[in-house]
């Protein structure tokens, strides 16, 4: 007899105990928040993404350089490197631009080895869903596998409903 599929719960459970890194890219400080509350409720490191060519402090400009890239289908240089060879667990957040990731969250991407890890996609946005930004994610990053998604609109009780369906709660 086939083997029944395994219950949303099951294969969520399987990430508490794991090593969380929490890595962010925020323009305007929304997501930073929302990352650092992500950190008080999980106990994850914490690492920000950040354009090695800074975005500029205008809204206009930052909103033209976001489109173009994403025209582009860009890879926008990060500064720095993350360490992820110790983590089992990368939470990604990131801002919804242009209705999905910024570009420079697909350099991150694919920056790095995520062969084996589980992908924990959290955004902020304006409105607009999750949805789109991870359907594209799925085409870039390679080996991984993707955890329940989550927008976080200023709705704590959402988001630790969202952590604790994850197993990521800290103890
Ligand atoms: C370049 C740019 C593009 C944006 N595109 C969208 C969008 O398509 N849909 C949306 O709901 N919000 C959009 N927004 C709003 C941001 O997603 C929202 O303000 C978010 O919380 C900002 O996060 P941050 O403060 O971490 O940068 C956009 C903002 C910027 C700067």
């Amino acid at each position: 007899s086939p083997t029944p599929a395994k219950s949303t719960a099951q294969q969520q459970a399987s990430l508490s105990g794991k090593k969380v890194l929490i890595a962010y890219f925020s323009w305007s400080g929304n997501t930073k928040a929302a990352a650092e509350k992500i950190q008080g409720l999980t106990g994850g490191d914490i690492y920000r993404i950040e354009a090695a060519d800074p975005y500029p402090g205008e809204y206009d400009a930052t909103t033209d350089r976001a489109k173009q890239e994403q025209k582009d289908n860009a890879r926008p240089a990060i500064a720095g490197k993350a360490d992820l060879s110790k983590y089992d667990v990368i939470m990604v957040g990131y801002p919804i631009w242009w209705y999905q990731e910024p570009m420079i969250i697909d350099t991150f991407l694919e920056s790095g080895d995520f062969s084996g890890k589980t992908i924990v996609p959290f955004c902020t946005s304006g409105g607009s869903s999750i949805d789109k930004s991870i359907e594209h994610m799925k085409t870039v990053v390679k080996g991984a596998s993707f955890a329940q998604g989550f927008r976080y609109d200023g709705n704590d009780k959402e988001m630790n409903q969202w952590l604790n369906s994850l197993g990521l709660l800290k103890k």
